[in-house]
């Protein structure tokens, strides 16, 4: 559910945000424009999986019956829409970032807004009138910019507990979540931060909420919130069936959110087949991190360990995406029990005996972290000078290449100095060597019908078809040279076109498999040189 550390880099890029620049007119705070949380689809069909419960994973569910990837599994409104956690100042309606220099204001309760006009005015998935209402009473401080912004933290679980009164059903909903309260409070560092900016906020606005209530809602929103909106998302939402999928760090499905539609809707697809009891799950961390890190993220923001099949994998699955390099003999260096933090790793080259304490291994992923964390979004050089400097520190799969590959598949043939019709062939020729090694890493970590996959296919198309045009025009190639690499091409755009049109249109990759369709009826236009392709 958490994509975090990817957005951040993407946001950098500004790529994808612009699903929130648009405007739609309507009134503020009028009664008739008051969202109705929309029936779910019509289930045309029996649902395809059924609720099950285990001791170590709570509830969970299973395919009852074959499902094909790509197929909706669950697609409903949402409960509750608000601000994440950490958010700067943003529209109570829409979420969008907000100029701290020109604010416009709710004409009802002052409270930041985008404009009287926002979409999300009057909406229960934006800024509610009975929101509004209660934030009459709580007027915004604006010459205390910082601590407005705090309260911000407040809001979303504000907008949970009105729900009690408000709308019974969706109160109802969220109260049968898991919020591990006996987890939380032991713990100690989440409760008395909750006390703080949630708790004690909610009472000095003087409403009566029951303290253990507001912290139980706390873990509801920590548990099992989603992430909604593009790239560098400030909104979080609560699903009555969705959040019942268990993790795994090779999830089965892929989910998208549509921010436009009433109710704003969460659609989960099948990314891969299932059979009949195979576990849907979903990762709740990001896939392209190493199993350490997963494990950290997921014990501190889901609290559980995971011991799926990729983390209980020293090589996780044959990817080696935690390999360090022995600087003995260059093999993979790996830990001897992934499932534990303290073990020691090892080198598995032959006869090889050098080994890793697990105190090194975190001292040294972490200076490899921080200087990769330290790389302009937009740096071609910064990435390549990366991977080319630790070439024999860390595997060439190791999730922090991925991670420079990741970035770097996108930044050529797009970036001033690397536009994609201006690349010599050397460089496109590296952007198809990345997106290729990309590729392999991902039919493990995220197979099937994933964002990641569908996005890399389209970059691979790319470099594919430039080099094979030029070599036609040069004369370099034969028809039937030609045809073969064009059928390739048509493979990887027909698969991206396919995947990245489950996306919103207008999210960046909506737009891309628009752009992937297009390629294709061009590359129909060859068949009247070479005949049929495929
Ligand atoms: C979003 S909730 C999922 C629904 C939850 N199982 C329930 O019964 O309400 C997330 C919680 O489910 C449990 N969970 C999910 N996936 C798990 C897994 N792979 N291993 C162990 N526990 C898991 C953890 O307790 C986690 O905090």
């Amino acid at each position: 559910m958490n994509k975090k550390s990817h957005k951040k880099k993407q946001k950098k890029r500004g790529r994808g945000d612009g699903k929130n620049k648009e405007n739609i007119i309507e009134d503020v705070h009028d009664d008739k424009d008051e969202e109705q949380t929309p029936e779910p689809p019509a289930e045309k069909k029996k649902l395809c999986y059924e609720i099950r419960e285990s001791d170590i994973m709570g509830r969970y569910i299973v395919a009852n019956r074959d499902i094909r990837p790509g197929e909706v599994i669950i697609e409903e409104p949402a409960i509750a829409v608000g601000p994440c956690t950490g958010c700067g100042l943003i529209c109570l309606g829409c979420y969008r970032e907000l100029d701290e220099t020109s604010l416009a204001k709710c004409p009802g309760c002052k409270w930041p807004m985008c404009s009287s006009s926002c979409f999300g005015s009057g909406k229960y998935t934006g800024h509610s009138t009975y929101e509004c209402d209660t934030l009459k009473g709580i007027p915004p401080d604006y010459s205390k910019l910082e601590d407005l912004k705090d309260s911000y933290q407040a809001l979303m679980p504000l907008r949970c507990l009105l729900l009690k009164k408000a709308d019974p059903a969706k109160w109802a909903a969220l109260s049968a979540m898991e919020a591990h309260n006996a987890l939380r409070r032991a713990r100690g560092d989440i409760w008395p931060i909750n006390e703080k900016n949630v708790v004690q906020r909610i009472k000095k606005w003087g409403l009566k909420y029951d303290d253990e209530e507001i912290h139980t809602v706390c873990g509801i929103l920590e548990v099992n919130a989603f992430e909604v909106g593009g790239c560098g998302a400030n909104a979080r939402a609560l699903y009555d069936r969705a959040y019942l999928l268990a993790h795994d760090c090779t999830p089965t499905t892929t989910h998208t959110d549509a921010e436009r539609v009433p109710g704003r809707p969460l659609t989960i697809r099948a990314s891969v087949p299932h059979k009949a009891g195979d576990l849907i799950s979903l990762c709740y961390a990001y896939t392209l991190q190493g199993t350490l890190k997963r494990r950290e993220h997921i014990k501190h923001s889901k609290f559980f360990d995971c011991c799926c099949l990729r983390c209980s994998d020293p090589t996780e699955r044959g990817t080696l995406a935690s390999a360090f390099r022995c600087p003995r003999c260059g093999a993979a260096v790996l830990p001897t029990a992934p499932l534990d933090p303290t073990a020691v790793w090892t080198c598995r080259g032959s006869g090889c005996e050098y080994a890793m304490t697990a105190p090194s291994v975190q001292l040294l992923l972490k200076r490899l972290t921080d200087e990769f964390e330290q790389i302009d979004a937009n740096d071609v050089r910064g990435y390549e000078g990366f991977l080319h400097k630790y070439r024999n520190v860390i595997h060439s799969t190791h999730y922090l290449c991925l991670s420079a590959k990741h970035s770097l598949s996108q930044l050529y043939g797009k970036v001033a100095d690397y536009m994609i019709h201006e690349m010599p062939e050397a460089e496109l020729n590296r952007k198809i060597e990345i997106c290729r090694d990309l590729m392999k890493a991902f039919d493990v970590i995220e197979p099937g019908y994933s964002r990641l996959r569908g996005v890399t296919l389209y970059e691979l198309h790319a470099p594919l078809m430039i080099l094979t045009t030029r070599d036609f025009e040069k004369k370099a190639i034969t028809k039937d040279n030609l045809r073969t690499r064009l059928k390739e091409i048509v493979r990887y755009l027909t698969e991206s076109a396919l995947i990245l049109g489950f996306e919103p249109a207008q999210s960046s990759e909506g737009l891309m498999a628009s752009a992937a369709r297009d390629a294709l009826k061009k590359i129909k236009t060859w068949e009247q040189i070479i005949g049929k392709i495929s």
